[in-house]
């Protein structure tokens, strides 16, 4: 199905961004730099505590105006604020996304289905509160009368990510006592392993799932079940020892999960977007409540940026602008975040469940096929580890590969020059992109280091680098919970922009649904239960047989 002719590709504005790009083919960014002493300045944003310089972009006052046009054109504002009120922007599963509610301080009524959101908020950080704070108080305690130790956290994708990220993020105000565990995967070895640290007299199981129906969660936790009843051997004990974060509470029941000891999930806020809502339960054994609080007053600080800031002074409409030039007119196939921080060491890992997840979509919101490119790979790790392994291809491999940089100006553990080091790291790494080395460079280094002629000749064009690549470089005063929260919701708005810009639905995630699909029918072949009357090919059934041929189950 052609796309249809009014769509994003046929405006003016687009037009004109890939006039710009025409323009700006072979324009270096250092040549950009030298010609105005004012562009680092003039390319600087802050809001919600977080900075950001996207003076290393390739970009002019010209083009950023074209993609600010291009954003209104599209109607960002009125989106935005049919996001942030409430309304059903997830077409698909008809529905509100509302995680903006669940960091909303209580002052602001939303309504969905004629009841207000944020009161139910409110009512759930409450319990959370008392919750946390009887175990923490240890008034709360296991089947033995001892207080609890552990948590061991359950769940998968947006339930096990945000509240795993946070977690190690704020570990510099972690609250003495208990110690999370998490257990993600269908991979028996995750699950033992954690078993293997905890005492079944003090830990709480915490089984995250919305849907209360994800495989991985649910096998996960029967095990869980099955081995704190071989230790304890008391049925009864289960309801002071597994507690659920679901929106399914009959599932949750089923279980064997008091109602007391649910916690709830709403359809109005999607997986990757709950770390705000009782699934954050985690955060909140590590860090205290008012870490928590401070965490979603950090994001909520953002959220109101996002609405309030002007389109050219906003954090996750500039970033999230910056993505839509080098994705649709620059080629880029995939976006790094590089993280220069132990505690973020998470953060790449989040925001690609985050982004692809949400912006991984090949059709419009009406249905027709996309006539442009949508969600980049999303991908990175913690710096400098990284400039040790994949830095050499972004350095001077073929591809472009836009970064940002993430790093606190101080650092909880000031130790020797380490942190100053770091940062001259993290700002050679972003220089070294944008300015590069040019052949007659490499060629006097080389001379000075004594090298002849022929050496020169020969080794200059390896040590040659393009540079010109793009990055933005995102700072904030430490990492606390107040700045992580806004870091978090800034990529959020982020994503939420681009999809508008695409066209697609950001909150729904159909694609993940097939392999689930036919997991169910490929499971009992490798059990032996049934031959399979599923659809099958070739290469599936030998490896089938292969697997049935080991005799491991
Ligand atoms: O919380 P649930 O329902 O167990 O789902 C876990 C994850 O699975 C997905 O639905 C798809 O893999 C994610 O969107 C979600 O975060």
């Amino acid at each position: 199905m052609p796309a249809h002719p009014e769509v994003l590709t046929s405006k003016p504005e687009w037009q004109t961004l890939k006039e710009h790009r025409q323009r700006l083919d072979g324009v270096l960014m250092k040549d950009l730099f030298n010609q105005d002493p004012g562009r680092a300045k003039r390319y600087f944003i802050e809001g919600a505590g977080l900075s950001l310089d996207f003076s290393k972009n390739r970009i002019t006052d010209d083009v950023l105006d074209a993609l600010l046009a291009l954003a209104s054109s599209c109607n960002l504002e009125a989106r935005r604020e049919a996001l942030l009120s409430g309304k059903r922007v997830n077409v698909t599963e008809d529905r509100p996304a509302l995680h903006t509610a669940l960091r909303n301080p209580g002052t602001d009524a939303i309504t969905v289905d004629g009841e207000n959101v944020v009161a139910e908020v409110q009512r759930t950080l409450q319990r959370m509160e008392t919750l946390v704070e009887e175990v923490l108080g240890q008034h709360r305690t296991g089947y033995t009368g001892k207080p609890f130790t552990d948590v061991v956290s359950i769940g998968i994708g947006g339930s096990y990510l945000g509240p795993k990220l946070v977690g190690e993020a704020l570990q510099p105000y972690a609250q003495a006592g208990i110690r999370c565990h998490y257990v993600a995967n269908i991979d028996g070895t995750e699950i033992c392993e954690a078993l293997r640290q905890v005492n079944p007299e003090t830990t709480l199981f915490l089984i995250q799932s919305k849907s209360f129906r994800t495989q991985e969660t649910l096998e996960n936790s029967k095990v869980a079940k099955q081995w704190f009843l071989d230790h304890c051997g008391d049925e009864q004990a289960v309801s002071q020892h597994f507690m659920a974060v679901t929106a399914n509470v009959p599932a949750a029941q089923d279980f064997g999960i008091d109602p007391e000891n649910v916690f709830p999930m709403w359809d109005w806020v999607g997986g990757r977007y709950s770390l705000w809502s009782a699934i954050g339960l985690p955060i909140a054994f590590s860090v205290g409540m008012t870490n928590f609080r401070a965490l979603l007053a950090g994001a909520h600080a953002m959220d109101q940026h996002f609405r309030e800031a002007p389109l050219a002074k906003n954090l996750p409409v500039v970033m999230a602008m910056l993505g839509i030039w080098y994705t649709n007119f620059w080629a880029a196939e995939t976006h790094a975040i590089l993280p220069y921080d132990h505690y973020l060491r998470s953060l790449p890992d989040h925001l690609q469940q985050l982004d692809m997840e949400s912006n991984g979509k090949s059709v419009t919101q009406a249905g027709t096929p996309l006539a442009w490119q949508s969600g980049p790979v999303i991908w990175g790790g913690v710096g400098a580890n990284g400039q040790h392994a994949y830095h050499q291809l972004i350095h001077q491999g073929t591809r472009l590969i836009p970064a940002d940089f993430i790093i606190p100006l101080k650092t909880h553990n000031p130790v020797a020059t380490h942190h100053a080091d770091l940062f001259a790291n993290c700002l050679s790494q972003s220089r070294a992109m944008m300015a590069g080395k040019s052949l007659e460079e490499a060629r006097a280094e080389l001379k000075a280091e004594g090298r002849d002629e022929s050496e020169i000749e020969q080794l200059a064009p390896h040590k040659v680098i393009p540079g010109n690549k793009p990055s933005n470089t995102l700072t904030m005063e430490k990492v606390t919970p107040e700045t992580v929260g806004a870091l978090i919701a800034l990529y959020e708005h982020r994503t939420f922009v681009q999809g508008v810009i695409w066209d697609v639905d950001s909150f729904d995630q159909w694609g993940v649904e097939l392999g689930k699909q036919l997991g169910k029918g490929i499971l009992p072949r490798l059990l032996g239960e049934e031959d399979g009357t599923q659809a099958s090919d070739s290469s599936t059934d030998h490896l089938i047989e292969l697997f049935r041929s080991t005799g491991s189950v």
